[in-house]
């Protein structure tokens, strides 16, 4: 093939190694591609399962966007084909998995490390942005680590183009949806703004800010009313940055670029060059 058209991979030009988990809808492989010896993570799904949940459609959208995104810390999707019966994604290997997974075992991060993370974060909502895409999924669930360390934004499976609005049920928690779109009203990419802002409190406290283990509601009212109490553990400054991301009016939410400039980002991260 000319450099510009994908190769044709076929799943015997891969030996696959250890399960890397299931998901919902797939289960992940590490995998060397024979030839090159090249690593990568495979992801199976099953075209029939794919068709009872009707989701052959969000699944084209996230290989779509997915395979043209190159930023260090977005996951790269390299390619993809298909079989009778399956279809295969192949990603970029982060060895050191889920973000979920390092949090819930650590409790919660040093403002040191939170810090390196939402500043890496930042830089890809920045690129992502950039592009016109929102990612609308962003939780520790879908974050992954790479061998050296390197935050990697993956699952694109609910990500658009912007402004959009919903057509699909939300499903799984609330936890990380802003009031506009609990309220199921339109939104643009300040929803990853808000999310961002949950994410750094939850890095930071161990739980979301809006978690309500009564359900759903309590927790949908929690979110619409901004009912916020950020514990007097965190500093100032991490306070402060969370209490400007989590704002109910999308157009009030500090942006990507002045978080990189706020004092608690400036506090741990040197500027790269
Ligand atoms: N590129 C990768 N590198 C390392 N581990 C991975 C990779 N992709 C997936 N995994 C592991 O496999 C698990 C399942 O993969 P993934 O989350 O993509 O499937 P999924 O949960 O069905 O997707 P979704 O979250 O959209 O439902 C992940 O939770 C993660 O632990
Ligand atoms: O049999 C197919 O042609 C097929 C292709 C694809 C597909 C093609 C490109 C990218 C992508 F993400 C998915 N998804 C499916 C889902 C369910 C059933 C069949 C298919
Ligand atoms: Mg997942």
């Amino acid at each position: 093939e000319t450099s510009s058209q994908q190769k044709a991979w076929k799943i015997t030009d891969f030996d696959l190694g250890k399960p890397l988990g299931k998901g919902k809808f797939g289960s992940a492989y590490l995998a060397r591609e024979i030839v090159s010896g090249f690593i990568c993570a495979i992801k199976v799904l099953n075209k029939s399962e794919l068709r009872e949940n009707k989701i052959e459609k969000q699944l084209r959208r996230e290989v779509e966007i997915q395979s043209h995104l190159r930023h260090p810390n977005i996951l790269r999707l390299y390619g993809y084909f298909h079989d009778e019966k399956k279809i295969y994604l192949i990603l970029e290997f982060a060895a050191q998995g889920e973000m979920y997974k390092i949090l819930q075992a650590k409790g919660c991060f040093q403002e040191s490390e939170a810090a390196s993370y939402i500043a890496q974060m930042t830089n890809a909502l920045i690129y992502l942005h950039g592009k016109h895409v929102i990612h609308r999924d962003i939780k520790p669930e879908n974050l992954l680590l790479s061998a050296d360390g390197r935050l990697k934004i993956a699952d694109f499976g609910w990500s658009v183009h912007a402004p959009t609005s919903r057509r699909k049920t939300l499903c799984g928690t609330l936890d990380y949806l802003p009031p506009e779109m609990v309220e199921g009203k339109d939104h643009n990419n300040a929803v990853d703004l808000w999310s961002l802002g949950v994410l750094t409190f939850e890095f930071l406290v161990g739980s979301p800010p809006f978690e309500d283990f009564s359900g759903h509601d309590a927790t949908y009212r929690r979110i619409a009313s901004v009912d916020l109490k950020i514990p007097d553990t965190i500093s100032p400054e991490a306070a402060d940055l969370i209490a400007r991301l989590l704002k109910y009016s999308p157009s009030k939410r500090i942006p990507l670029v002045e978080v990189l400039n706020h004092p608690w980002i400036r506090k741990h991260v040197p500027d790269p060059y």
